[in-house]
């Protein structure tokens, strides 16, 4: 298998955060993450789960070694072409949703298509379509504030693969959702990964965890160990080529680079944090030429 079968490639990562005392958040990680496969990411809290997600979802470097995204070392893109990997092959789905509050569901999945050069009728089309998919073809015109819990989490999902993203990112996508309405995502989830969508999930929860084909635990910034999942799709097993290697000891980390942090600041699903301004005007800014974020391509 080689490396184009993967869809994230993790070679020796660290990432050191120099807040005062060095913290070796990421302490020598090797980890592949084969196309189509789903993928679960456990461990204690600080255990560097958010690191390792912020990387893969190119919202952060490393301090070193390599991490590819889709074939691409993030480590060797600027920040506007990190920027464009991101808004373009990666999709992210938190567990509070981020969806913004004065755009109805339509509007909230097509957003992030302002990265591809295409006109807003089929950036329309694409997002109605997707929102029929996830069962909201009737609720094309609501706000987020007149979906449930469960409904918005399914808006988040269809904006999350709106672009057709090699990979899609979700951090305890079922957190704040009640049993069933948790179960009904998962099954979406599942359904996406049928289709070959590359899944990583995040969770503290065992039973959201064994959704998926196999766990990465992590402990103390390594890879503990990677747990193989019973009756793991079919995919999955067959892509499984789960090489893990992991190194011990924090003394060997070289980095001297100060890292402070830079992801909170970053867009995610073409929507920087700053653009999730409750402010934001009522129009539609995927129609807008002043939307900043409106691609260079259509200004
Ligand atoms: N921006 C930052 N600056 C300094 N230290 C950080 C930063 N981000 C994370 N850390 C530290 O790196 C370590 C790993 O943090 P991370 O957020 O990746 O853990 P986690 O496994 O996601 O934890 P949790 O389950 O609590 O969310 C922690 O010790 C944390 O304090």
């Amino acid at each position: 298998m080689g490396p184009s079968d993967d869809a994230v490639t993790m070679t020796d990562v660290r990432k050191t955060y120099r807040v005062g005392e060095p913290v070796h958040a990421l302490d020598g990680v090797t980890l592949s993450i084969p196309r189509g496969s789903y993928t679960a990411i456990m461990g204690p809290s600080g255990s560097g789960k958010s690191t390792l997600m912020n990387l893969v979802g190119c919202l952060d470097t490393p301090t070193s070694g390599t991490v590819a995204v889709d074939g691409e070392d993030i480590s060797t893109l600027s920040e506007r072409e990190r920027t464009r990997l991101r808004g373009t092959r990666v999709g992210f789905v938190f567990q509070t949703f981020n969806l913004m509050p004065r755009l109805n569901a339509l509007e909230n999945v097509a957003l992030p298509q302002l990265f591809r050069s295409v006109g807003r009728t089929e950036r329309h089309d694409r997002a109605r379509n997707l929102l029929e998919r996830v069962g909201l073809g009737d609720r094309l015109d609501h706000l987020p504030n007149e979906l449930s819990g469960g409904q918005r989490q399914r808006v988040a999902l269809a904006r999350a693969l709106v672009n057709d993203p090699a990979i899609v990112l979700a951090d305890e996508p079922s957190g704040n959702l009640d049993t069933k309405t948790e179960a009904d995502v998962l099954d979406l989830f599942e359904e996406f990964h049928d289709a070959g969508t590359t899944l990583i999930v995040v969770t503290h929860e065992r039973h959201v965890a064994e959704r998926a084909d196999r766990i990465v635990h992590l402990l103390d910034g390594n890879v503990e160990r990677i747990e193989s999942l019973e009756g793991g799709s079919e995919k999955a097993s067959s892509g499984g080529d789960s090489r893990v290697e992991t190194k011990g000891s924090s003394e060997g980390v070289r980095s001297e680079m100060v890292d402070e942090g830079t992801a909170g600041r970053t867009s995610i699903n073409g929507v920087s944090s700053d653009d999730n301004d409750p402010t934001v005007s009522d129009h539609d800014p995927t129609a807008s030429q002043d939307d900043p974020t409106t691609s260079e391509e259509e200004r």
